[in-house]
C-alpha cells in the first residue's frame, strides 16, 4: 500500500473525467484543498457535483486524470482513506423502524475510532430524539442524523452532499455551526450544496461546475470580483427595452420582465439613469442597486446554457 504522506494536500484532484457509459458527467476538472479548508462545489442540477464527490468518497474510479486523498487513491486504498473521512450522502438508507440510538449504536460498530453514542446525538442536537424511530422523524432531522453518523470517527476529510437540503432555516444555521466548529478544530471539508447563501457563509473556495466543467473558481470574492453592480427596473410605462439608455456604454438585458444593467460602479451609472428619467419625466419606479452576487454568477452561467461550457467566460481566478 502506499505509505501516508502527511505532507500531501487532503485533496488532490487532476484532470478528472468520469462517464456512465457513453455519457461523460465530469469532463476534466482539477483543484486541490489544503488541509482544513472548506471548499464549495457548487452548480447547476446534473452539473457532475454528486459524480465528483463519488470518485473522492472512493465509490467509482476515475475515467481519467487521478484523484488523491491524503496521498491515497481512495478508489484502491479505500479502506484506509475511509477510516480518515466522513461522508454524508443525499439519502441516508436507515431501517426506519430503528431509533435514532439505536442506529448511531448500530453504526458504531462497524466504525473504528467511533464517538461516543450520546455525544454525537448531542453534536447535531438530536438528544431529544434518541429514542424516537427514524420513521417518525422529520426530512430535517433524518439530515442531522446523516450528519451525526458522518462525523461518527471524528473524520480529518468530511464529505457533504447537500447537507441542509429540507432542514428548516434554524436547523441549517445550527448545521451551518456545526460546520464551522469542525473547520475551526481543523476538519477538511468538501461540500455540495445548492443553497448560494450556505456557500457565502461557509466555504473559503468554491467552484461553480457547468455540465461536467468548473465554469469559475476561487474565493466568495475572487468569483464576484469584478462583477460589478447590478441596477434593475420595471420597464417605465409606454416603453420597451429599445427606449432605455445605455448606461456606462452598457445597454439593457431584459430578465424576468425587469431591465438590468451590470455595471462597474453605480453611482454614475445611477446619475445617468436619473438624468435621462428627468430629461423625459420618466418615474423611475422600482429602481433597484444591489453588488454582484454568487446567484448572478450562477444566472449568467444557467442563461448561457445552450452554448458550450469550455466556452464560458471564466467568471473569477482559476487555480
Ligand atoms: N448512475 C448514473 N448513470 C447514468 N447517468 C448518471 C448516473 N449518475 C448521474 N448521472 C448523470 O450524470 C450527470 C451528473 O449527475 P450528478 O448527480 O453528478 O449531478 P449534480 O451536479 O450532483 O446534480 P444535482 O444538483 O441535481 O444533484 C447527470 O446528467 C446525471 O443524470
Amino acid at each position: 500500500m502506499t505509505p501516508l504522506s502527511e505532507n500531501s494536500p487532503a485533496v488532490e484532484v487532476v484532470d478528472l473525467r468520469r462517464g456512465y457509459g457513453d455519457y461523460e458527467a465530469v469532463r476534466g476538472i482539477s483543484f486541490s484543498l489544503a488541509r482544513g479548508e472548506l471548499f464549495a462545489l457548487l452548480g447547476t442540477n446534473g452539473a457532475g457535483k454528486t459524480t465528483t464527490l463519488e470518485v473522492l468518497e472512493g465509490y467509482h474510479p476515475p475515467t481519467a486524470g487521478t484523484v488523491r486523498i491524503f496521498g491515497l487513491d481512495p478508489y484502491t486504498a479505500g479502506a484506509e482513506v475511509r477510516r480518515r473521512t466522513g461522508t454524508m450522502l443525499q439519502e441516508g438508507g436507515f431501517f426506519k423502524e430503528l431509533t435514532v440510538k439505536e442506529t448511531v449504536d448500530c453504526w458504531r460498530a462497524f466504525t473504528s475510532r467511533a464517538r461516543p453514542t450520546a455525544e454525537v446525538l448531542a453534536r447535531v442536537g438530536l438528544e431529544p430524539k434518541a429514542g424516537t424511530r427514524i420513521a417518525q422523524l422529520s426530512g430535517g432531522e433524518r439530515r442531522r442524523l446523516d450528519l451525526a453518523l458522518a462525523v461518527l470517527n471524528d473524520p480529518e476529510l468530511l464529505f457533504l452532499d447537500e447537507p441542509t437540503t429540507g432542514m428548516d432555516p434554524e436547523a441549517r444555521r445550527a448545521t451551518w455551526r456545526l460546520v464551522k466548529e469542525l473547520r475551526a478544530a481543523g476538519t477538511t471539508v468538501v461540500l455540495t450544496t445548492h443553497y448560494l447563501e450556505e456557500a457565502q457563509q461557509l466555504a473559503d473556495r468554491v467552484a461553480i461546475m457547468d455540465r461536467g466543467l468548473i465554469a469559475a473558481t476561487g474565493t466568495v470574492a475572487e468569483v464576484l470580483a469584478g462583477r460589478g453592480d447590478l441596477i434593475t427596473l420595471p420597464l417605465p410605462p409606454g416603453h420597451r427595452l429599445a427606449d432605455l439608455p445605455e448606461l456606462l456604454g452598457t445597454a439593457p438585458v431584459l430578465t424576468d420582465g425587469l431591465a438590468g444593467y451590470r455595471v462597474p460602479r453605480s453611482a454614475p451609472a445611477l446619475a445617468a439613469l436619473h438624468g435621462w428619467a428627468a430629461a423625459r419625466g420618466v418615474e423611475l419606479d422600482g429602481l433597484e442597486v444591489r453588488a454582484g452576487s454568487l446567484e448572478d454568477v450562477f444566472l449568467d452561467l444557467a442563461a448561457a446554457s445552450g452554448t458550450s461550457a469550455a466556452s464560458t467566460t471564466p467568471l473569477g481566478a482559476s487555480r
